[in-house]
């Protein structure tokens, strides 16, 4: 194991600011070292203490976790943010001075973030802390990748900087962070529930139907939101922690801004990078689990062989195909979905497998997929228009590309759906469903019920 002594910290710092050329001159540093096994919720819980947002990250495997203290440096934009966000990440990198002996995925300069569903959207105050495109470049970074766990320092320097200073100062946050404290798990009640309109989602749900009846659309994504009251403010550790333990096959996510935090389990993987090899999902059509192992199967199968499931399933899959296929080769993607269980639900899934072509991004492809017929609908810009038009709630984040990517062309994004937007000892929660030719408003009701599970239950609710 190659282990990074403190005073090596000190020199790399050191070289840094040597090669500053003038006083107004600043850096990005980067230091990553192995450490030993750190639990990521008392590193979440400790990075409350030191000050700054927080985020965090599981892949659906967990053997691959990243929470974040602190923000080194910020991202955000508004216009054009695909191609803004990825020209600052880009200026980051350039200048950035790196110090990273491991070649592992989520170590080094890492950035996480994520953007809103739709920036042509009216936004309202909800959502105001979230910009159309944020990401964070922690200052502290811990990483789990596989069984070994990465400590990264991010830090701007300047001409007049210590080194000696700024290493000891490190070494301070450093032991408050990795310390393994005991937590205390919060006892949250739900005091109050308000569901927004349910009867009006109900009636967009059958517009949206007589809409695609009349041939101008094949299918639209309606969503809506419930609003919580707690009996104190939500702990989102705690969240976290119980996330982490109900919720299996799921990207765990959170992204802190001040006193809001936008939380979720998600099934679905926009994409994910690693080098040139690229992954996607199409994940749509939906079913209940069973209460014993025979009806379970049931649901499965009819869910297998459900025209109208089928139907919200192959317009992603044909959409995620076509949109890639400029952009890749070795495009693979079967021709029959398979079952893609969950703890309250069950999804149609297809995977995608592809090769990324030299020259492009990740950004290239987020830009492309997002919103996919999962979220949005068929086609893209009327079935947008639609959602803008009729839908109650301001989407914010839910619905959109979630995730991180580092500076050697890896990266995961998913769609943030199965998510809470947690201020204070309030929430609002979102869950949508795809509305095709046959879609009955009532079942489509209880669809999203069963999605708002997995976040209702961990914030208090019923089980
Ligand atoms: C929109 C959501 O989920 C999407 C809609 C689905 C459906 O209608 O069958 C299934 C998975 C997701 O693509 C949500 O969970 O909020
Ligand atoms: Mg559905």
């Amino acid at each position: 194991m190659i282990d990074i002594k403190e005073k090596q910290v000190v020199s790399i710092l050191n070289e840094a600011i040597q090669q500053l050329q003038t006083e107004d001159d600043t850096r990005l540093v980067s230091i990553t070292k192995k450490i030993e096994e750190t639990d990521p919720l008392c590193f979440f819980d400790a990075a409350k203490q030191i000050g700054g947002n927080r985020t965090f990250w599981t892949s659906s495997s967990q053997q691959f976790l990243l929470v974040g203290a602190g923000s080194a440096h910020q991202i955000s934009a508004e216009k054009s943010r695909f191609e803004e966000t990825e020209k600052q990440w880009n200026s980051v990198l350039e200048k950035a001075f790196v110090h990273n002996p491991y070649d592992v995925p989520g170590t080094g300069v890492v950035v996480l973030g994520g953007m809103s569903f739709d920036p042509k959207k009216k936004p309202t105050k909800l959502w105001k802390k979230f910009k159309p495109s944020n990401f964070t470049v922690p200052e502290f970074l811990l990483t789990k990748y596989d069984k070994s766990y990465y400590f990264t320092i991010n830090i701007y320097v300047k001409k007049n900087d210590h080194a000696k200073q700024l290493a000891d100062d490190l070494k301070m946050m450093e032991r408050k962070l990795i310390f393994n404290h005991k937590r205390v798990a919060d006892r949250l009640k739900i005091t109050k529930v308000k569901e927004i309109d349910p009867e009006k989602w109900k009636n967009s749900v059958r517009r949206a139907t007589e809409v695609i009846g009349k041939g101008n659309m094949e299918k639209i994504v309606l969503a809506r939101e419930v609003r919580l009251k707690f009996n104190q403010k939500a702990d989102i550790s705690t969240v976290l922690k119980n996330l982490l333990n109900t919720q299996p096959n799921s990207y765990i996510f959170a992204y802190e801004m001040d006193e809001d935090c936008f939380v979720g389990a998600t099934p679905e993987r926009l994409v994910k990078l690693e080098g040139t090899k690229l992954l996607s999902t199409c994940l749509a059509g939906t079913a209940s689990r069973g209460k014993t192992e025979i009806e379970d199967r049931k649901i499965s199968d009819d869910l297998l062989h459900d025209e109208k499931n089928r139907q919200e399933h192959d317009f992603v899959v044909k959409m995620i195909k076509h949109a890639i296929m400029d952009y890749c080769t070795e495009v693979n993607i079967p021709d029959e979905p398979v079952i893609y269980p969950l703890r309250n639900l069950q999804h149609l899934y297809t995977p995608v497998t592809a090769n990324l072509r030299n020259g492009y991004s990740i950004f290239d492809i987020i830009k492309q997929l997002h919103p996919t017929p999962a979220l949005g609908g068929t086609p893209r810009t009327e079935s947008l228009a639609f959602i803008r038009e009729e839908e109650l709630l301001d989407r914010g984040w839910y619905g959109a590309p979630i995730g991180w990517m580092d500076s050697n062309q890896n990266g995961e994004f998913a769609v943030a759906i199965r998510s809470s937007l947690i201020q204070g000892d309030e929430a609002s929660l979102f869950a949508g469903c795809g509305v095709v030719k046959d879609s009955d408003p009532d079942s489509e009701y209880e669809e999203t019920k069963i999605k708002l599970v997995p976040m209702l239950s961990v914030l208090g609710g019923k089980h």
